[in-house]
């Protein structure tokens, strides 16, 4: 079998160092067990995120000389505007700084107090805007997509049953619109199926509901589909995305994924008046309507990002890279969540740590130990991240309790992860001697990026 390689060269290098376990275990005790404090030169391989860590090409980094940096009516924003038509298909677009950005303007337009927004599965800052505008995330996310072993091919999908019974609860005028995730970042970087959303898609259209998307990792959703969907092994992963893309009303989406750039993002719709509304609201909380927070050299290396991120010989690498990693962990009998996502593996702390509760924190546990073995920085997707119920002020107890090994886009070669690999097997034989956390820090609102943590 002749092997993979890379379908690039490298033209520029960030030289890494490996640091000592004693330094490791200073650093990790000043971050307060938390993998987010920790400084980016005291970690060796970071596999903390996808998000913003991605190596851009060198027509990106061309392309920021041709930024137009005019106040209003910038060059570098029809660009951008010209290849979100074109690869994505909306009609109209708004710039912002980043996915939250979008999030934070989607919310506001669409969300009334005490509406209900159904999802696949939550996220962190959409749940969080969703909730600031007095609205109540819903998951309607497949039962499969909350157990690490269930090896269903689409665990994304929307379960249609869960999102017919919560309008039939409280009503199509309260549900502004349903938020589908491509992939599902929380389930394990899990897609979702083009027949699902179809379906989604009818029912939407028999209520008067709006069907929206996060599209943050949206070509890795659209491999999957081509990869595991009857009819779509022949066709180009740019086809199968527009074609997803065309069950939804718009989307609110993160650059920093996907389109290969390390700040950036955009609100995108097909109804006019929700553009009106967008513009009104990115020049208070972002900027004009032609660069919403972000510089024009930005918005010229988000178009070109958007025209490579479809390249098939690129996500095809780039999906099996991530499932490389996977596979080695599975061969060693390591739980993780399968099937293998497509941005990272998690483990499955709960599965890896069966002697730590869940209120002791394990997957933080498990982040924290593994960097300290190697160096290697993880992030924690367990209870930490879920947070508190607003309501009750309790701990949410997510079903998953994960570790995210994250692989950022074209940074790392398959040697980086038998270097992981390695790690992580070695920590499995000593899983015994980790131990769980205390957290004696709590931000009040997403928790997780500051929070500090003392092993018990
Ligand atoms: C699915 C999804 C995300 O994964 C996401 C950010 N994700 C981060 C930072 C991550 O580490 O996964 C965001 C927020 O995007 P932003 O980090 O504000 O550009 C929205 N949706």
């Amino acid at each position: 079998q002749r092997p993979w390689a890379e379908p690039y060269k490298i033209k520029a290098v960030e030289p890494i160092r490996m640091t000592t376990r004693e330094y490791r275990e200073q650093a990790i005790r000043e971050a307060g067990y938390n993998t987010f404090l920790l400084r980016s030169e005291d970690v060796y391989i970071d596999l903390l995120t996808d998000s913003g860590t991605n190596a851009m090409s060198d027509r990106q980094w061309g392309a920021l000389m041709m930024g137009d940096e005019a106040y209003a009516g910038a060059r570098s924003f029809f660009r951008l505007e010209e290849a979100v038509r074109e690869i994505y298909g909306f009609k109209y677009v708004v710039p912002t700084h980043q996915g939250r950005g979008a999030e934070h303007l989607i919310s506001r337009i669409l969300i009334k107090p005490g509406d209900y927004i159904p999802g696949n599965m939550y996220f962190t800052t959409t749940r969080t805007h969703q909730e600031l505008q007095g609205g109540t995330f819903v998951d309607v996310i497949i039962d499969e997509a909350h157990d690490p072993q269930a090896n269903h091919p689409f665990k994304g999908n929307v379960d249609i049953a869960k999102f017919e019974a919560l309008i039939d609860r409280v009503g199509a005028d309260k549900i502004p619109y349903i938020n589908v995730a491509l992939t599902v970042n929380m389930a394990g970087g899990q897609p979702v199926s083009m027949a699902n959303l179809r379906e989604v898609r009818k029912v939407c259209d028999r209520h008067g509901i709006r069907m929206w998307s996060d599209a943050t990792r949206a070509v890795e959703n659209a491999y999957f589909i081509k990869e595991r969907e009857e009819g779509y092994q022949d066709k180009p992963v740019r086809e199968i995305l527009k074609e997803m893309m065309s069950y939804f009303d718009g989307c609110t989406m993160s650059g920093k994924k996907d389109c290969l750039v390390n700040i950036g993002g955009f609100l995108a719709m097909n109804e006019e008046w929700i553009l009106q509304k967008a513009r009104e609201q990115v020049v208070i909380f972002e900027g004009m309507p032609t660069y919403g927070g972000l510089a024009g050299r930005d918005m010229e290396a988000i178009a070109q990002g958007i025209y490579e991120m479809v390249d098939d010989d690129y996500i095809a690498h780039r999906i099996h890279q991530v499932r490389y990693l996977g596979e080695q962990l599975l061969e060693a009998g390591i739980p993780i969540v399968q099937p293998i996502g497509g941005h990272a593996v998690f483990l499955d702390a709960r599965a890896f740590l069966p002697h730590i509760p869940q209120d002791q924190f394990p997957a933080q546990a498990l982040a924290a130990a593994l960097y300290v073995d190697s160096g290697v920085r993880a992030m924690e997707r367990g209870i930490v991240s879920a947070g508190r119920n607003p309501q009750t002020g309790e701990h949410n107890y997510p079903k998953l309790e994960l570790v995210r090994l994250t692989i950022p886009r074209r940074v790392y070669t398959d040697r980086h992860m038998d270097v992981v690999a390695y790690s992580v097997k070695h920590l499995w034989k000593e899983r015994d001697t980790i131990r769980g956390l205390r957290m004696v820090y709590e931000p009040p609102t997403l928790r997780f990026f500051t929070a500090r943590f003392e092993p018990i």
